[in-house]
């Protein structure tokens, strides 16, 4: 059995692979290399670049590799960008994936795992967040991934797929031993943002608005480490495989900290008292997400590792390090 995973040159995607190699899987990634990184995908791993629109190539790769799995990464994650851009995300993360998922049902691939997002539930009634709160999102990127989960929903009901989609809340950190992260130059998440900020990289963070009904006044969010998330998508496989019932996941932790907290942590953690501005709100932003983790603990034999904030953003800082060292060796050699 072949695991096909597209989007595994990415930050999640990369890591899903890593926890995959780690428990024996076999596994392929498909990534045109837009956002990702060839290095991320670890040696041993078959690497195809392209683009998962093509529904021509994906099905050759399912045959030629006799894939039995589809987990499906590839998109386009930029909430912003998606408001600046609509159409480019309802190309990128809606059309192309109804081809990775009409590949799947041709070729009769068994079981498919999505990455959907909490930005599906737009700006929740509740501060935790069930499942089957209304999903009303409130930017393109969500209801481009809501209508895929619809998608896959409606494909599995009529063609028999299994599948499971994650709705992932703030995901962040960087694999313990070093071997990925997020490794975008022009990344906009927060613990990202300031990691380059606490590796001189940035001249500092800015704080996109402090007049939210929160008790801080800034955003709250849900952080989960990648890897925890990573090996809940191999203990989401395992329940497929077992026969495990199509479902739909949050991935969390079950806890929300501020924009603010998460910028003193990463100040705390690094020892860098880097410049931070207070600006207007980003459009975009619901005040707070936090997931109710009852249905994910329940279901998936799953428990996280690293539930740490302050792990979490030890980690993405030692990633931030470890870049800005391979960036001084490179510019070393090359000259
Ligand atoms: N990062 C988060 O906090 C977060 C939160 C919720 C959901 N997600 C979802 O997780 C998934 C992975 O996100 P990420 O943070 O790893 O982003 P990423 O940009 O690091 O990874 C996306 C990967 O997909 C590839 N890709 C994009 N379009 C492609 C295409 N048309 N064909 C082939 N490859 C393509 C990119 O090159 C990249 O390697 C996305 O579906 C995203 O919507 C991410
Ligand atoms: O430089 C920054 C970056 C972010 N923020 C704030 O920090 C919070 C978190 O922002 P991120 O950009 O880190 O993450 P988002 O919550 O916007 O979105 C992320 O999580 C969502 C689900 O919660 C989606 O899945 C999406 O793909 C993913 O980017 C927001 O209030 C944002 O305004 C700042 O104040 N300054």
């Amino acid at each position: 059995m072949t695991v096909l995973v597209t989007g595994g040159a990415g930050y999640i995607g990369s890591h899903t692979v890593l926890a995959l190699v780690d428990a024996g899987e076999k596994v392929l990634v498909l990534d045109d290399l837009s956002t990702g990184h060839r290095r991320l995908v670890p040696d041993g791993v078959g690497l195809i670049v392209g683009d998962v629109g093509d529904g021509a190539l994906v099905r050759r790769i399912v045959e030629q590799y006799g894939v039995s799995e589809i987990i499906h990464f590839a998109a386009r994650i930029v909430v912003p960008e998606s408001i600046l851009d609509p159409l480019g995300y309802y190309l990128g993360n809606t059309v192309k994936t109804r081809a990775v998922f009409e590949a799947a049902v041709s070729c009769g691939v068994r079981r498919v795992i999505f990455s959907s997002t909490a930005a599906v539930y737009g700006e929740p009634r509740v501060a935790i967040i069930g499942e089957d709160e209304p999903k009303a999102p409130i930017n393109p990127y969500g209801r481009s991934k809501l209508m895929s989960e619809w998608m896959l929903a409606d494909a599995a009901c009529a063609h028999g797929l299994s599948y499971t989609s994650l709705r992932y809340f703030n995901v962040a950190g960087a694999d313990p031993a070093g071997r990925s992260g997020q490794s975008s130059k022009n990344a906009t998440h927060l613990i990202k943002v300031a990691s380059q900020a606490a590796s001189g990289e940035r001249r500092g963070v800015e704080i996109f608005g402090t007049d939210y009904p929160t008790p801080d006044g800034t955003c709250i969010r849900d952080y989960i480490h990648v890897s925890d998330l990573a090996a809940a998508h191999v203990a989401a496989l395992v329940r497929l495989r077992a026969g495990g019932p199509n479902m739909t996941l949050n991935c969390g932790y079950g806890r929300g900290y501020s924009v603010k907290e998460v910028v003193d942590v990463v100040k705390r953690v690094s020892g860098v008292d880097f410049p931070v501005t207070l600006s207007p709100r980003r459009p975009g932003d619901p005040p707070c997400l936090i997931a109710s983790v009852e249905r994910i603990r329940s279901e998936l034999d799953w428990t996280p590792k690293l539930d740490d904030l302050d792990a979490i953003v030890r980690h993405a800082l030692d990633w931030e390090r470890r870049l800005a060292r391979k960036e001084l060796a490179g510019h070393a050699s090359a000259s």
